[in-house]
C-alpha cells in the first residue's frame, strides 16, 4: 500500500506571494514526492474576479491558462467543484490583503477545507470573531495555521506559542514589526533620497500592502502586536492599540489609492524635517512594543541610537526582542527579512506542510 499522502490546496490571491508560492509548490514537487511522498495539487487558483480550474491541478503554464481560461466565480462554484470531484484533505490559502474574504472562512471550513492565511484580518476583526472562527474550526476538527501574519516567514508565532504553552511568562515583546518601514526608515536614515522614492521602491519590491497606508497608517504593524497580544490570551481589540500614523490627514482612507500614489510626494517635507532634527547617531524606526504585564499595545516612529540593535537594522529586515522570566536581561530575538514575496510565500508553504504531517 503507498503511503503518498495528496492535499488539495485552492489558492486565492495569485499576486506577489500567491503567485511565488505557486511556483514554489511547482519546483518542489519531485522533492515533496521522494522525501515526505507528499503530493500537492492545486486545483483552483483565483484573484478577485476569476478563477481557473483545472482537476487535475495546475501545470507550469499557470499564468498562460490563468489569462486565457479563467472564468467570473462566486465562493460557492468552488465549493461545488471540490465536492463533485470528492477532493479530500482540502486546504484554502488565503494570499489576499482583502478584508471581506475572511467571511468565506466559516462556508469554506464548514465544507471540508483548513485554512492557512498570510492574511492579517481575520485574527484581527472582533474578538468575537476570533472566538467563532475557533469554535468552528474545532466542531469541523480544522486547522487554521498564520504563521505568516507576524514577520511574514520568521518563526515568530510558533516561538511565541511554543514559551506561552510551556507556562513562561512572556512580559513584554519590542521591535520593528514591518518589513516594509523598515526598508523605508533604514534607507531613508542612511541616502540622500525622498521618501516618497523610497516608498514607491518598496511598493515594487513587494514589500508593503497593496494599499501602502495600510503600512503607513501602522495599521499593519498594530495588527500583527494584536495577533500576538491574542496568542497570549489577551482579549484586547484593534483600537485598543495606541498607533502613531504616518499618513497625514490629507492623504488618509478618503483618497483612493491611485490619488495617494500620485500625491506621495506631500510627505517627503515632513519626513525630511523629521531626518534634520535628528542627532548625528540617530536614526529613525518605526517601532511597535506589546506590554504584556499592562496590557498594553504601542506603534510609534522614535529616533533610536544607530548601535542599537534596532538602529543597526539593514534591509527589510523585522527584529522581535521578547522578554520573559527566562529571558529576563537579554531578551531572545528573532530577526531576519519581515517582508518579501519569496520568505512570506516560503512561510505559507512551511504551513502547508506543517498541516500535511496532522492529515491522513
Ligand atoms: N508582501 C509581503 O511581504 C507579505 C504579505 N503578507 C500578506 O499577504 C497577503 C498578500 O499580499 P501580496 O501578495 O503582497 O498582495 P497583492 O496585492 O500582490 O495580491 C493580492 C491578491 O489578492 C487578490 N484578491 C483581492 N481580493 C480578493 C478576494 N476577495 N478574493 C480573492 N482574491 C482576492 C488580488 O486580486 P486582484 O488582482 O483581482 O485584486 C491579488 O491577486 C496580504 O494579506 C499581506 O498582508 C504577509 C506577510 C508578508
Ligand atoms: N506589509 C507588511 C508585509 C508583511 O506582513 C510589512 O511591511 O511588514
Amino acid at each position: 500500500m503507498s503511503n503518498s499522502k495528496t492535499l488539495h490546496v485552492v489558492i486565492f490571491g495569485i499576486g506577489n506571494v500567491g503567485s511565488t508560492l505557486i511556483n514554489q509548490i511547482q519546483a518542489a514537487k519531485t522533492q515533496l514526492q521522494l522525501q515526505q511522498q507528499l503530493n500537492i495539487q492545486i486545483p483552483v487558483v483565483t484573484n478577485s474576479k476569476l478563477a481557473f480550474y483545472n482537476e487535475f491541478g495546475l501545470a507550469n503554464s499557470w499564468q498562460c491558462d490563468f489569462e486565457n481560461a479563467s472564468i467570473p466565480y462566486k465562493i460557492e462554484d468552488i465549493l461545488a467543484f471540490v465536492k463533485k470531484h470528492h477532493f479530500q484533505n482540502l486546504v484554502a490559502i488565503d494570499a489576499t490583503a482583502c478584508k471581506n474574504f475572511v467571511q468565506n472562512y466559516i462556508p469554506l471550513i464548514e465544507n471540508g477545507f483548513h485554512i492557512v492565511s498570510a492574511n492579517k484580518v481575520a485574527n484581527t476583526l472582533s474578538f468575537e470573531f476570533y472566538e467563532q472562527l475557533r469554535l468552528t474550526l474545532k466542531k469541523h476538527q480544522k486547522s487554521f495555521l498564520y504563521e505568516t501574519n507576524v514577520g511574514a516567514g520568521l518563526p515568530v508565532i510558533e516561538t511565541i506559542k511554543r514559551l506561552y504553552d510551556s507556562g513562561e511568562q512572556i512580559q513584554r515583546i519590542r521591535g520593528v514589526f514591518s518589513g516594509s518601514l523598515s526598508y523605508i526608515f533604514n534607507e531613508f536614515s542612511s541616502e540622500s533620497v525622498s521618501f516618497s522614492d523610497i516608498l514607491k521602491q518598496a511598493s515594487h519590491l513587494g514589500l508593503t500592502e497593496p494599499d501602502a497606508r495600510e503600512d503607513l497608517s501602522g495599521n499593519d504593524v498594530a495588527r500583527k502586536l494584536l495577533i500576538l497580544a491574542r496568542e497570549l490570551r489577551i482579549k484586547t481589540e484593534l483600537h485598543d492599540v495606541l498607533v502613531e500614523s504616518l499618513v497625514p490627514k490629507k492623504l488618509n482612507g478618503k483618497t483612493t489609492v491611485h490619488q495617494f500614489k500620485s500625491r506621495s510626494k506631500e510627505l517627503d517635507l515632513p519626513f525630511q524635517k523629521r531626518k534634520q532634527n535628528l542627532l548625528e547617531n540617530q536614526v529613525l524606526r518605526y517601532v511597535g512594543e506589546l506590554d504584556v504585564v499592562n496590557k498594553k499595545l504601542e506603534v510609534k516612529l522614535i529616533s533610536e541610537e544607530k548601535n542599537s540593535a534596532i538602529g543597526q537594522l539593514k534591509g527589510a529586515d523585522s527584529v522581535f526582542e521578547i522578554y520573559s522570566e527566562s529571558y529576563q536581561e537579554f531578551p531572545l530575538v528573532i530577526q531576519g527579512a519581515g517582508a518579501g514575496k519569496s520568505v512570506t510565500a516560503r512561510g505559507l508553504f512551511s504551513d502547508i506542510v506543517k498541516l500535511s504531517n496532522s492529515l491522513n
